[in-house]
């Protein structure tokens, strides 16, 4: 892992900001299609667009007495952005929880291109291909931004603790790589140019830009955002649904838990609302808007919300 103290050299992120504000429109799209190109993912999936990525299949999860999520199913779609609504205490933290390897469903599986996640520890979920960020941003704070990403891409790395230690060639080849990924993935959620500040400068919006940074770094096949939009104003969660699609139409599948029902239904292609630990409705954002049951799960909302 790459320490605060002998992390790597940050590239000169001045002169690539100040290099963007002089392109053309046609350099700039170019630049963003490179940067776009350095971010997707580079890994094998087994399953094809619009074919189930991620099925959550009967699962159960009880703390003691209270039944937190109770028999919930639904399937994930390659290259769909589904909403993971409902009131407080529904259960999509939980489900979330259930799904990285943070608890263990009480009942119930959740497979991954058709396979049982099982009794995975988190970190071989990660491998697997499914990284988050949560609801409270946990960030190296001590790290500059560029090595909480350089950290995320560990995840993917094959060289050996001994490679590391003696600093094999592969190693060598494998920490350049990570540096360059790590500068474009800040580059593509728009935070590159403070790439070279500690995380706990960061303003508030640019921590959670990192968090979604790091989580893409481990290439995963499934990102799951948990409340990512959480104390941000109109123009923030604006700038966030654009980086959403973004993330989508870069080849990502993205699995989205938000309150704001104006992002919601403005980004989502589909949408599972939970109640009490239960599954109440599913369906596309307009089907959602207008059913009965999601009415009234969410009576005493503002109507504005929903609109
Ligand atoms: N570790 C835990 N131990 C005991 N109860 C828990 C635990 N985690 C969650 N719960 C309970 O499970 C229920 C579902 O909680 P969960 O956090 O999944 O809901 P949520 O839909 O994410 O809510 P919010 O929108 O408020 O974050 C709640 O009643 C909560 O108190």
């Amino acid at each position: 892992m790459t320490g605060p103290g002998n992390g790597p050299e940050v590239p000169a992120e001045g002169g690539l900001v100040a290099e963007l504000e002089h392109m053309t429109e046609a350099e700039r799209a170019e630049h963003d299609a490179q940067v776009a190109d350095a971010v997707a993912p580079d890994r094998d999936m087994a399953v094809e667009i619009g074919q189930t990525l991620l099925e959550i299949d009967d699962l159960t999860v009880r703390f003691g007495g209270l039944t937190a999520l109770d028999s919930v199913s639904f399937a994930i779609r390659r290259g769909e952005i589904l909403g993971l609504i409902g009131p407080n205490g529904a259960g999509k933290t939980t489900c979330f929880n259930a799904m990285t390897g943070v608890y263990r469903p009480t009942s119930g599986r959740v497979l991954l291109e058709g396979k049982p996640l099982g009794k995975l520890a988190k970190h071989n979920i990660t491998r697997r291909g499914i990284a988050r960020t949560f609801q409270n941003i946990r960030l190296f704070a001590e790290m500059t931004a560029l090595e909480n990403v350089v950290v995320g891409t560990d995840a993917r790395h094959r060289t050996s603790v001994l490679g590391a230690i003696l600093r094999s060639p592969r190693h060598h080849r494998e920490e350049k790589a990570a540096v360059e990924k790590a500068m474009a993935l800040l580059e593509f959620v728009g935070i590159a140019d403070r790439a070279a500040d500690k995380a706990k400068n960061l303003p508030y919006g640019y921590q959670r830009r990192l968090e979604i940074a790091r989580a893409l770094a481990t290439e995963p096949k499934l990102l799951c955002l948990d409340e990512p939009a959480a104390g941000f104003n109109p123009a923030e969660k604006e700038q966030l649904n654009g980086l959403i699609r973004k993330i989508r139409d870069d080849g990502y599948t993205v699995l989205l838990i938000e309150h704001d029902m104006k992002l919601v239904m403005g980004v989502t292609d589909r949408i599972v609302v939970l109640e009490f630990g239960r599954k109440i409705a599913e369906g596309v954002p307009s089907e959602i808007r207008e059913n009965p049951a999601v009415i009234a799960a969410y009576l005493g909302v503002p109507d504005d919300d929903l609109a």
